[in-house]
């Protein structure tokens, strides 16, 4: 652990450690938890500066609060003072359908929530799902707003890969060529003119026409594809939350493709954005402000990001949300059970890495071969000295190039991810 007298130094106030930034923003601040000593006693608060972007990553074993810990941050972002929060919005990707409850306050843990002189809340949550998954959500009383990708977001290519077809093969070549033709004449498509371009390919034979048509009507069963899409400039607001829940999505690589999608969307928006803002700052009068910086949290990122191979999303979320999102403020939150299965780059280029118990030698490994000259310690010896209480984490921050032990505070919302016990039911 390191000296707490040197984290002080670096402009903090007595009662508090600031990760993340210089010390010289005090609103701007995440209160994450407090600090554990080794005698596990609980001391000072311990908070997150997000007057920067950041890169996380939030690791650990299956159950010991990698998802809780995110809702915590996100819980954060909701209770920044308004003149910081409206500069920010908060997107989460759930993958596993647990992050509606966010509008629900957390009863279940009131007692511990007390201890915390804290109140069980509720936070204004707008949660979107494929068109094709409304009615679900619907039944079960949640409500939600459906979320559609255009199709001519895709590329030939982008829908053999979705398909898992090969470009060359007789039915892919047949795609290619139909989607780029469309791409060409018209933004605005929909799956009857998919439909009718492949069965009037005169180049193609029967059996290819038929295959293609299938997959496209495969396609138009999951729900997610529609002729236009909802702007994401309506989704991503100042001081909003968006939960996008792509848990109904099957298949991999159309989940990818569908964060790929929002993530590029985003960052170009972000750009626009960025660059009004210089304009502004050089004299000129410019009345729309623009995308607010966003915070994209996704659980289970190795689905996206995996350490082989790409995803129809690893491009964007590694080159322009990890390298290159400080510029136009992307804050990129990534959560896994398994840091051995993520792409090298998220370890490397997480200014913020927390870490909850974790056994497994390959992913204690992992974390060690990014292991900064700051950690005097192996991974290994601080996440055995960390114990098996849920919620405790070792905190690396790039930033101040500190280590902490901390015990992460309880949720104020309901915790949708808690594991279901056989006597609960
Ligand atoms: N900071 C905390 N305070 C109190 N309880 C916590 C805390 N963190 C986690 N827990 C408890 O641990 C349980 C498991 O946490 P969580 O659902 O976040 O695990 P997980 O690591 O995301 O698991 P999985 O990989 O299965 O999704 C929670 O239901 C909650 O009861």
């Amino acid at each position: 652990m390191d000296d707490p007298s040197q984290i002080f130094s670096a402009g903090v106030s007595e009662k508090q450690y600031i990760l993340g930034g210089d010390g010289t923003s005090d609103k701007a601040l995440l209160h994450l938890g407090r600090y554990l000593a080794l005698d596990r006693s609980t001391g000072s608060d311990v908070r997150l500066d997000v007057q920067r972007p950041h890169a996380i990553l939030v690791s650990g074993k299956r159950g010991y609060g990698k998802s809780y810990t995110m809702a915590v941050l996100v819980e954060e972002m909701l209770m920044l003072p308004s003149e910081i929060k409206m500069n920010l919005a908060s997107v989460v990707i759930d993958t596993m359908g647990i992050f509606w409850t966010f509008a629900r306050g957390n009863e279940l843990q009131a007692g511990s929530l007390s201890d915390w002189e804290l109140e069980p809340k509720g936070f204004n949550t707008n949660i979107y799902v494929p068109a094709g998954s409304e009615e679900s959500y619907r039944k079960r009383n949640i409500r939600v707003r459906t979320l559609s990708m255009p199709l001519w977001q895709l590329d030939g290519y982008q829908w053999c890969e979705m398909f898992g077809l090969e470009a060359i093969s007789s039915a892919g070549v047949l795609i290619v060529r139909v989607i780029e033709a469309l791409r060409e004449t018209s933004l605005c498509f929909s799956f009857e003119d998919v439909l009718d371009a492949i069965t009037q390919d005169e180049r193609s034979d029967t059996i290819s026409r038929s295959a293609a048509e299938n997959y496209f009507r495969t396609a138009m069963s999951w729900g997610v594809f529609a002729e236009d899409g909802r702007d994401i400039c309506d989704i991503v607001t100042g001081g909003s939350l968006s939960v996008i829940d792509v848990s109904t999505i099957k298949s991999d690589s159309v989940r990818s493709v569908v964060v790929g999608f929002i993530a590029g969307d985003i960052y170009h928006k972000r750009l626009e954005a960025r660059r009004a803002h210089e304009r502004m700052l050089m004299g000129e009068k410019i009345t729309e402000k623009g995308m607010p910086m966003v915070w994209m949290f996704i659980d289970e990122a190795h689905q996206f990001v995996p350490v082989k191979g790409n995803t129809l999303s690893s491009d964007v979320l590694l080159n322009e949300w990890l390298r290159q999102g400080r510029q136009p403020g992307l804050s990129l939150v990534l959560a896994t059970q398994r840091p051995s299965s993520l792409h090298p780059d998220v370890l490397s280029q997480s200014d913020i890495v927390i870490c909850h118990r974790l056994t497994s030698q390959d992913d204690i490994l992992a974390l060690e071969s990014v292991r900064p000259t700051y950690m005097r310690e192996h991974f290994g010896d601080s996440i055995r000295k960390m114990g098996i209480e849920r919620g405790i984490a070792l905190i690396v921050d790039d930033t101040t190039e500190t280590t902490h032990v901390i015990r992460m505070r309880p949720r104020l919302s309901w915790h949708g991810g808690n594991e279901q016990l056989a006597d609960s039911l």
